[in-house]
C-alpha cells in the first residue's frame, strides 16, 4: 500500500518545487494541475461534459482557458458548475495514479486539497507556506497576472493560516535548501513509521 501524501499551498507558495524536491527522495508524484490539462486537452474527459455547459468554451475540440476566465469574469457563480464537472474526473484520475504506482510514498500535488475535502482520503498533509509579501512577489514576478487577479484568486482560496492549521506538516519555503532539509526529514518520518507498522 502507498502512503498517500497529500499537498497543498496557496498560489506560488511552492508546491511544484517542493514535489520536485520529494521526487528526489524517490517518492511518486501526482499533480492535480497537470490532470485538469489532460483533461481540457482535445479528446480530454471534461471537453464533453463542459461543451454541454457551456458551449463557448470549447475550441479546436479542447477547453480554452482563455474563454473559460472570459465567461467567469462576467458569471463569477459558474466557476462551482465549472468545479462540480472537473471535481469527479480529477478524483478519477487520481485513483488511476495511485492504482498503478509502485512507490512506498506518493505526493499529491492538490492545489484545492481541502476546499474540495480530498484530504479525508490522504495518510497525511502538508502546506508549503512563505510570507505573503514574498507570495506576492513571487507570483507577480511571472508576469502572467496583474495583483487584481491575484486578489480574486486568493479570495478563492482558504487563507494559508487555515491550511496551515489544518496540515499534519508545515514546510517553509524561503529557500530551496531549507526546503530540501525538511522534506528529507518527512520523508524519514514516514519511512520510520511504515517500517514499524
Ligand atoms: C479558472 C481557470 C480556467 C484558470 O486557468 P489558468 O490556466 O489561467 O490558471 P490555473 O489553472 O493555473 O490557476 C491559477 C490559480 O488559480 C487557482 N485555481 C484554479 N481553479 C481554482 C478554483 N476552482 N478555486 C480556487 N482557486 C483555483 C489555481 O490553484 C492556481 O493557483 C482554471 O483554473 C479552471 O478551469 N479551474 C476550474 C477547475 C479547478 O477547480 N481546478 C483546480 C485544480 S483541481
Ligand atoms: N523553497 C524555495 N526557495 C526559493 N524559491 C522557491 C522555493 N519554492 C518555490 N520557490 C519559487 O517560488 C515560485 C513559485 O513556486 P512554484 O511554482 O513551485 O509554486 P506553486 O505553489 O506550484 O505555484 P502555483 O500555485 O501557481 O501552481 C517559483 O518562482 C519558485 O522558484
Amino acid at each position: 500500500m502507498t502512503f498517500k501524501l497529500g499537498l497543498t499551498g496557496s498560489i506560488g507558495m511552492g508546491k511544484s518545487t517542493t514535489a520536485k524536491l520529494f521526487a528526489e527522495e524517490g517518492c511518486d508524484v501526482w499533480d492535480a494541475d497537470a490532470a485538469v490539462h489532460r483533461l481540457y486537452s482535445k479528446g480530454g474527459l471534461a471537453v464533453e461534459p463542459l461543451r454541454h455547459l457551456l458551449p463557448e468554451a470549447i475550441e479546436d475540440g479542447a477547453v480554452s482557458r482563455e474563454n473559460l476566465k472570459t465567461l467567469l469574469k462576467s458569471d463569477p457563480n459558474l466557476l462551482k458548475e465549472i468545479e462540480r464537472i472537473v471535481h469527479p474526473l480529477v478524483a478519477q484520475d487520481r485513483a488511476e495514479c495511485l492504482e498503478h504506482t509502485k512507490a512506498d510514498i506518493c505526493v499529491l500535488d492538490i492545489p484545492l486539497l481541502f476546499e474540495t475535502g480530498s484530504d479525508k482520503s490522504m495518510d497525511a498533509t502538508i502546506c508549503v507556506t512563505v510570507d505573503l509579501d514574498i507570495q506576492k512577489a513571487r507570483v507577480l514576478e511571472r508576469g502572467t497576472m496583474t495583483e487584481d487577479q491575484l486578489d480574486t484568486i486568493l479570495a478563492n482560496q482558504m487563507p494559508d493560516e487555515e491550511k496551515r492549521a489544518r496540515a499534519d506538516f508545515v514546510i517553509t519555503t524561503d529557500t530551496l535548501e531549507h526546503a530540501r532539509a525538511q522534506v528529507q526529514d518527512i520523508v524519514s518520518q514516514i519511512r520510520a513509521s511504515l517500517n514499524h507498522a
